[in-house]
């Protein structure tokens, strides 16, 4: 693990094992609450460093840390597939992403504007001048899951640099080595070493610690969301940006682009084979076309290539641990016995676990009102938009939703009503760029993130008046 810059070693230590096949990649320190300590006392010092470096050095990190992605692209790749589930393009694709996020927020750095006020607004402040400007909030605790090793760790370490913060992070237990790897092409950047620690271990054992101390001014988590409730119960009076789990929902009406819609929502469903936060997980289709629609999409589903991560033709790799896909294999088990039509998929081994396809959900079921988290969907026949809409709202998620449809009107009531952070016309929920703001709502998350969202989180705003005498106005 890195503490406030430096590599440090421990005798009690964890192993990061490929799940594919099981076999040890490399071990990481098992920290302790006393290296916990040790980082927010240089996280300490490091909020002092970051904020005296001014704009264009903060840029410049971050740009070269992006830069030295870029030459060594193909090893972090192959670190995300092997630590991960995601097959190699698609670890590709994230380490492509990583780059975008740190140079957005290079970018989001000159842009930290603040306001002038109009005072005069109020009658007896005619004599006043001011502004507003942002301040770094201090040190941030950044504690991140598996499924996005790297880009979801740049989004918070990018934004954190860009503001002036020093940031502590605690990686996935199974998946530290991308945001190690990334810690060392920031400091190889030029980042001041107190500015950054990342703290490997296990959540529940360092994560009191690192939550509860008085010096960890904001909470940036990304994970399921119960967890994100138990740190939000311990945190106290500090900034929480809460990007929680989801359920999500895709709309499908009879007049959509039936090919463009099978496409994009099986790739919704399977990419990182389902472990997405904004995957899809239940399909509503109208009644006129729902046999042809789910007669093309499990067509489709079949040829889902499932196999080796690191082959470039693989689609689907397996999921994060055995056990994942043990509970995956159980959800799927209960809806079936609980009246659930299987389509294809539904077998399991080790951790690879078929693409799924049911319907005829029940209600009760955990799958139905859960985040499954693994590669499995369910589709509805519905009578029309509104009850599509009633069914999508039913779930205690709303981070993003997809309605596919050429009329205008009904996307503009499926926008207005849908609830959730974000919403596709003509596209899965599975749509995001970089730059734009991320987040949920009810059980989704808290605060957005998306660069520019994430620095403005990451920042308190200071007020400024000037009050002048009377007799300094001409
Ligand atoms: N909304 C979003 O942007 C995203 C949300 N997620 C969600 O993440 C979840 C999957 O990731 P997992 O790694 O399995 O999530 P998780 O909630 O098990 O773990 C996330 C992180 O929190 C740490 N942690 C767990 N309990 C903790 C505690 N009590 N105190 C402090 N730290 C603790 C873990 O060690 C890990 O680093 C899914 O629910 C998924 O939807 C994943 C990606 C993006
Ligand atoms: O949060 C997720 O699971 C992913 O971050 C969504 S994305 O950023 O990979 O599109």
């Amino acid at each position: 693990m890195i503490v406030a810059g430096k590599w440090v070693e421990r005798d009690k230590t964890i192993g990061v094992y490929d799940p594919q096949d099981d076999s040890l990649i490399s071990t990481v320190p098992a920290a302790s609450s006393e290296d916990v300590h040790k980082a927010i006392a240089g996280g300490t010092e490091g909020v002092r460093i970051a904020a005296q470096m001014p704009t264009h050095e903060r840029m410049a990190v971050l740009n070269r840390a992006a830069d030295l992605i870029a030459e060594r692209e193909d090893v972090f790749a192959t670190t995300i597939a092997r630590e991960g589930s995601k097959t190699i393009r698609e670890a590709l694709k994230e380490v492509r992403r990583s780059m975008d996020t740190l140079r957005i927020s290079a970018e989001e750095a000159r842009r930290l504007h603040g306001e002038t006020i109009p005072f005069d607004q109020k009658s007896g402040s005619e004599n006043r001048l001011g502004y507003y400007y942002r301040f770094p909030v201090g040190l941030i605790a950044a504690i991140t899951p598996f499924n996005d090793p790297l880009n979801l760790v740049a989004h918070k370490v990018g934004p954190a640099i860009a503001a002036g913060n020093a940031v502590i992070v605690k990686p996935s237990t199974v998946t530290p080595l991308s945001a190690l790897q990334l810690a060392e092409v920031l400091f190889e950047a030029g980042l001041p070493p107190k500015v950054l620690s990342v703290v490997t271990g296990y959540g529940r054992e360092i994560g009191d610690p690192l939550v509860m101390h008085p010096e960890v001014r904001m909470i940036s988590f990304t994970g399921g969301t119960s967890a994100g409730e138990a740190i939000s119960r311990k945190a106290g009076v500090k900034k929480l940006s809460m990007e929680l789990g989801s359920n999500s929902p895709v709309i499908v009406l009879k007049d959509a682009d039936l090919n463009e819609a099978v496409e994009a929502t099986v790739q919704g469903a399977f990419s990182a084979a389902g472990q997405n936060c904004i995957g899809v997980q239940r399909v509503y289709v109208e009644d006129d076309i729902y046999d042809d629609f789910s007669d093309r999409f499990v067509k489709r589903t079949k040829r889902v290539r499932v196999g080796d991560k690191l082959s470039e033709l693989t689609d689907m790799g397996p999921m994060i641990t055995e056990q994942e896909a043990v509970r995956v294999e159980q959800w799927v088990q209960e809806a079936v016995d609980r009246g659930a039509n299987l389509l294809t998929g539904g077998e399991r081994d080790g951790a690879f676990y078929l693409p799924t396809v049911l319907e005829r959900v029940p209600s009760h079921c955990t799958l139905a009102h859960e985040e499954v988290f693994g590669p499995v969907v369910s589709l509805y026949r519905v009578s029309g938009l509104e009850e599509a809409v009633r069914a999508a709202n039913r779930v205690n998620f709303g981070l993003q939703a997809g309605i596919f449809t050429r009329d205008v009107e009904k996307a503009f009531v499926a926008v207005r009503n849908v609830e959730a952070g974000g919403i596709m016309v003509n596209d899965s929920s599975d749509y995001r760029i970089d730059a734009m703001p991320f987040g949920g709502i009810k059980g989704s998350g808290l605060g957005r993130e998306g660069v520019k969202y994430a620095v403005e989180e990451m920042t308190e705003i200071k007020v400024v008046c000037f009050k002048f005498p009377d007799r300094h106005i001409i």
